[in-house]
């Protein structure tokens, strides 16, 4: 993140053969990944397919760009250190996924739609589109031509739930967002959507939503993943493995730095402002003066988490199952040097399944 910016362009692809008639297409996804899972980067393979699939985009990059540490979610390590795990994470598993730290340098937190235009002027204006190697039939020689590059954000559907959600979002950045990007959006499995969001027939019926359907691109997820950051989070503070769910990098890097070690307990008045507020409404009470600039933001604690709660009722349940189960020693040792009190618990009923 030091010394002077440079936007990442190393692994842009050109359109070529048989794709050389076809629009070419950026994937942004803007997240906080702290820190990047698995899953994040599966999403950009997710849109990738369906992109080649089913539509006439051809996909010629796709972009990280971590939010901005004034965003002041929950469990957010500092920028650097989650821009440095993607970095880490795409050059170890990726052969054409990039890192944009823009976002995350800014003195201030940015909207989306402002990030967005960050990609589109750096990729069309700066660069002049794409590169396209076109063939003349006739003589067979081929040129290098540029094309414009259609950006699109990429984001789970919990995302664009939010978008139908007051104050979550400015009207004229969803209109700016949807109408001129558009949209690939992931499905969660813990945020289905109702397709009356986009029904122009229901009372969302001029909603930005229902207005640019044709530009939201959905995906259902096959293969179901729901690794969150949250969770590894969590995993990390307890002692238990998080290996299969991010990279091997992400985890030395954390291991190096003592990331996530203890839980973010942050308290300051949008307790008071709004005690329901989902991290998403941070920026917009931010921005309408709910919260100073500099505050803390107070959510519940990921303890509170409800799929962790559902975990520990599932694991209550097994221990019971388990009668007598017992822990191995050298878990025993490990739990008695990471944790305290009743994480040994949690521990123990891992180590028994
Ligand atoms: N299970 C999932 N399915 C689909 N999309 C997801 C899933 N998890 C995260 N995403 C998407 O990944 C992008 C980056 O989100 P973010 O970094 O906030 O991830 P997160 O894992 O949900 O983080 P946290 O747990 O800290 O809230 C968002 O667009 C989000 O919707
Ligand atoms: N008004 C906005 O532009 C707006 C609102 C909610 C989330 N977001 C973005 O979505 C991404 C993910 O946010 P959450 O992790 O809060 O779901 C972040 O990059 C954030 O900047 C933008």
């Amino acid at each position: 993140m030091d010394g002077p910016y440079t936007f990442p362009t190393h692994r842009l692809a050109r359109l070529e053969g048989a794709n050389a008639d076809k629009t070419p297409l950026v994937l942004v996804a803007c997240g906080s990944y702290s820190p990047v899972t698995f899953l994040h980067l599966r999403l950009f393979e997710m849109a990738r397919d369906d992109a080649h699939f089913n539509t006439s985009f051809h996909v010629v990059g796709g972009y990280l760009s971590p939010v901005n540490d004034k965003y002041n979610k929950l469990g957010l390590a500092s920028a650097k250190h989650r821009v440095a795990m993607c970095d880490q994470a795409v050059s170890d598993t990726s052969d054409w996924l990039m890192v944009d730290p823009w976002e995350a340098r800014q003195p201030r937190y940015l909207p989306t739609a402002q990030v967005l235009d960050h990609f589109d002027h750096e990729l069309n204006t700066v660069r002049g589109g794409a590169d396209v190697v076109v063939r003349d039939p006739r003589t067979g020689e081929t040129r290098v031509e540029k094309r414009r590059v259609r950006v699109m954000l990429l984001a789970g559907s919990d995302l664009i739930l939010t978008m139908s959600e007051p104050g979550v979002w400015a009207e004229k950045d969803l209109h700016h967002i949807l109408g001129i990007y558009g949209c690939y959006i992931i499905e969660r499995s813990e945020s289905e959507l109702d397709q009356s969001i986009f029904s122009s027939s229901s009372v969302h019926s001029r909603s930005p939503l229902a207005l640019y359907r044709h530009n939201i691109h959905m995906v259902e997820q096959t293969v179901r993943n729901d690794v969150s950051s949250t969770k590894v989070r969590l995993f990390i503070r307890k002692g238990m493995s998080v290996k299969y769910l991010i990279p091997s990098v992400v985890i030395r890097y954390i291991n190096r730095h003592g990331l996530y070690r203890t839980a973010d307990r942050r308290r300051s008045s949008l307790a008071q402002v709004a005690p329901t507020a989902s991290p998403s409404l941070v920026p917009t009470l931010r921005e309408s003066g709910a919260l100073a600039d500099d505050s803390a933001v107070v959510f519940e604690d990921d303890e509170g988490d409800e799929a962790e709660k559902e975990r520990e009722k599932e694991r209550r349940v097994e221990r019971e199952r388990r009668e007598g189960a017992s822990l191995s020693p050298a878990h025993a040792d490990q739990a008695q040097q990471e944790q305290a009190g009743g994480d040994v618990e949690m521990i123990a009923s891992t180590s028994a399944s």
